[in-house]
């Protein structure tokens, strides 16, 4: 075993990459950080932010960017219109109501494609659509997508909280779209991330065999932290679309992120995306500056402890060989490994930091940093910044010549 194009991941991956991995295979990212994103309670992005993260999700190179809910405000209308004028490469879209009024004003801003948003619980039919029975959802469902495929647009429909569906009728529902070819893609929605992996893979399954010809998307909330895991299985299952945001960003907990499916599509399932790695890191960084919402330190992927080792043990095999610790090079998503001194570093650390820093001290005064190094880690309750141990270092290295 060895690492290939900087990944190591583990070799068991490789009995469950079925069709995921396949060259010809067709994966998708639809990036919602523009719209579900500015959900996450207190977020709020202007139109120079929206214009912002939009050039740079169409950067790395996402497939599309769902820029916003038309019915929201007049800003809103405005910052997706002056999307749509930057003629990205990414297509734009938009969250709909079950409303030909939204369809009209979509159309009008000149997005390429409308997410048509239809409530289909049970729980959510009674309190949001007056409890409207099968037969007339289906009828409005085909008169809402043909007046929106009418409109020139593409139609994503989405039905809310997909995973409290009753399979039945879910079934019908899609076996009615395949029929009248009034669909380009459907998304499956976990709005209360309230699914299993097991269950979305039985849904996206169900769905598949009910309407072979339907792109399937998939769109994950992070309620019990399975968003990411939820997504993939909906792409092991046959979705060919993800719809996630930078950083998680979303309604509650959030929602799948977009740089944690990438990577696990990359990494776990040697699955290229096209999409620009090196730049994600920056992108968070962006998309956590804009929204004001900070990104935790021991976030997947770009958090900035993503990388950094301080346990003795633990660098003291980095040191030899990196992916003792890590399943990928740090580089790869624009991250740089980092080794810490602390309160659990070991005497490798210190010979390693003194060694970096440019530091001379006898070896036999290595033991006595350490205690130091441990001590000062404690009192100050965080690892120590290069400064701090240089300080350190500097004054054993005085005393020591006093003592002489
Ligand atoms: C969870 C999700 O991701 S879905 C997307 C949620 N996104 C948003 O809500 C975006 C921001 N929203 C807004 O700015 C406002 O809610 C607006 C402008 C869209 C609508 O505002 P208002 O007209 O004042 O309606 P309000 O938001 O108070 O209530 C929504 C109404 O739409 C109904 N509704 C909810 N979902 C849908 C739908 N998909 N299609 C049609 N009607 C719907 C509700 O039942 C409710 O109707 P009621 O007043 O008869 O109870
Ligand atoms: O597409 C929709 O219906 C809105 C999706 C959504 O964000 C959700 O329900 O989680």
């Amino acid at each position: 075993m060895s690492p290939k194009n900087g990944m190591w991941p583990s070799p068991f991956n490789e009995m469950f990459r079925d069709d995921v991995a396949l060259p010809d295979r067709r994966i998708e990212i639809a990036d919602c950080t523009l719209r579900d994103g500015e959900q996450q309670a207190g977020v709020v992005f202007d139109q120079d932010a929206k214009i912002r993260i939009a050039r740079a999700l169409d950067e790395i190179g996402v497939y599309e960017i769902e820029a916003g809910t038309v019915a929201s405000s007049q800003e809103d209308r405005d910052a997706i219109k002056a999307i749509c004028e930057m003629h990205l490469r990414a297509k734009i879209s938009v969250l709909c109501r079950g409303l030909t009024a939204d369809i009209d004003q979509a159309a009008e801003l000149g997005v390429w494609g409308v997410r048509l948003s239809f409530p289909i619980s049970p729980i959510e039919r009674k309190h949001k659509l007056k409890d409207i029975s099968d037969d007339v959802y289906i009828s409005r469902a085909l008169e809402l997508t043909s007046y929106a495929r009418n409109r020139g647009l593409q139609v994503i429909f989405s039905p809310y909280d997909t995973t409290r569906a009753e399979m039945p009728f879910l079934r019908r529902l899609v076996g009615e779209f395949e029929r009248a070819g009034t669909v380009d893609r459907l998304r499956i929605v976990d709005t209360t991330g309230c699914a299993l992996p097991e269950s979305i893979s039985f849904i996206t399954k169900e769905i598949r065999s009910s309407a072979p010809s339907l792109a399937l998307e998939i769109h994950c909330h992070n309620d019990f932290g399975l968003a990411c895991a939820n997504t993939l299985a909906g792409v092991a299952a046959g979705a060919n679309f993800v719809s996630s945001t930078i950083n998680g960003l979303g309604e509650r907990c959030g929602n799948a992120s977009t740089e944690e499916v990438i990577m696990a599509l990359e990494v776990l399932y040697g699955r290229p995306t096209g999409i620009d790695l090196k730049k994600l890191t920056a992108l968070s960084k962006t998309v956590s500056e804009l929204s004001g919402i900070p990104v935790p330190v021991n976030k997947a992927v770009v958090g900035e402890n993503a990388f950094r080792h301080e346990a003795g043990m633990v660098v003291a095999g980095v040191l030899k060989d990196p992916f003792t610790a890590e399943a990928y090079e740090p580089e790869i998503v624009g991250q740089t490994r980092q080794i810490l001194l602390g309160k659990k570093s070991g005497l490798v650390s210190v010979a390693y930091k003194l060694n970096e820093l440019g530091l001379d001290l006898p070896e036999e005064q290595f033991p006595e940093l350490l205690t130091r190094v441990k001590q000062e880690a404690v009192k100050r309750r965080r690892s120590l910044t290069d400064a701090e141990f240089a300080d350190l270092a500097t004054l054993l290295a005085s005393e020591a010549a006093v003592s002489h």
